[in-house]
């Protein structure tokens, strides 16, 4: 685990973000983890927030013209990246989101902010099933805009529909680099560095066994 990626577990731990007990998750499964991105509920831990992603994109992404940021939770991460991107990196970069349901007065459609057009780069908070990620995909392709790829704070590393990892499956069926913050690995190697959550470790590692892939 490098240090940035302990650093942002003790930052989404630290604001009751990444938190343990028992949650019931979109898939339906019973998890002992979740991470709950509204949780960063202040300005600075919203700066704090967009900065990992902007080093992420800034290291990891592919090039991209455009980033986006899905309904609901992509959004502020959408809007607090762009700004990061811009105070930190020195790159002002289009972005947008889209509503969840199509507007049909004022200026209409789902795309709010800059016209996706070029290379779009998605950005969310967590990959389960990968089924948000999937749902977004047409919205790119109906504004003529190609999928440059994605990046994530939490990489569940849930098996998919098969054996590969939902993120696997991901990378396989869009063709596009899936880049996360952090893994369920890393989160679980934390609980193990920090000695402070043993009930918790067990716990995730028994999730891991169950669902991971
Ligand atoms: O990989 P998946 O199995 O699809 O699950 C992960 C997604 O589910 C949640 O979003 P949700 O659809 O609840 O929307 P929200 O952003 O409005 O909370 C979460 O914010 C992730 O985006
Ligand atoms: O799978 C989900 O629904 C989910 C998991 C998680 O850790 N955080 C979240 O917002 N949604």
């Amino acid at each position: 685990m490098h240090d940035y990626q302990r650093a942002f577990v003790e930052f989404a731990i630290g604001h009751d973000v990444l938190r343990f007990g028992s949650f019931t998750l979109k898939s339906g499964r019973t998890s002992p983890y979740f991470f709950n991105a509204g949780g960063f509920d202040t300005g600075a831990r919203l700066a704090g927030l967009g900065r990992f992603y902007a080093a992420a994109i800034t290291e990891r992404a592919p090039a991209f013209d455009v980033l986006l940021g899905p309904a609901y939770k992509g959004i502020p991460i959408a809007a607090a990246t762009a700004v990061q991107l811009a105070e930190a990196h020195d790159r002002d970069v289009p972005w947008s989101f889209n509503r969840k349901e199509a507007k049909d007065h004022g200026e209409g459609g789902v795309v709010v902010g800059a016209p996706l057009r070029g290379r779009v780069l998605l950005v969310d908070d967590v990959i389960t099933s990968g089924k948000a990620i999937r749902e977004v995909v047409p919205i790119v392709e109906d504004a003529g805009a190609e999928l440059a790829g994605i990046v994530v704070a939490v990489d569940r590393q849930e098996r998919g529909t098969g054996e590969l990892s939902a993120v696997d499956e991901v990378r396989r069926d869009l063709g596009v680099p899936v880049e996360a913050i952090v893994t369920f690995d890393h989160v679980i190697e934390y609980l193990e560095e920090s000695g402070r959550h043993d009930e918790h470790l067990q716990a995730a590692r028994a999730y891991r066994d169950q669902y991971g892939a």
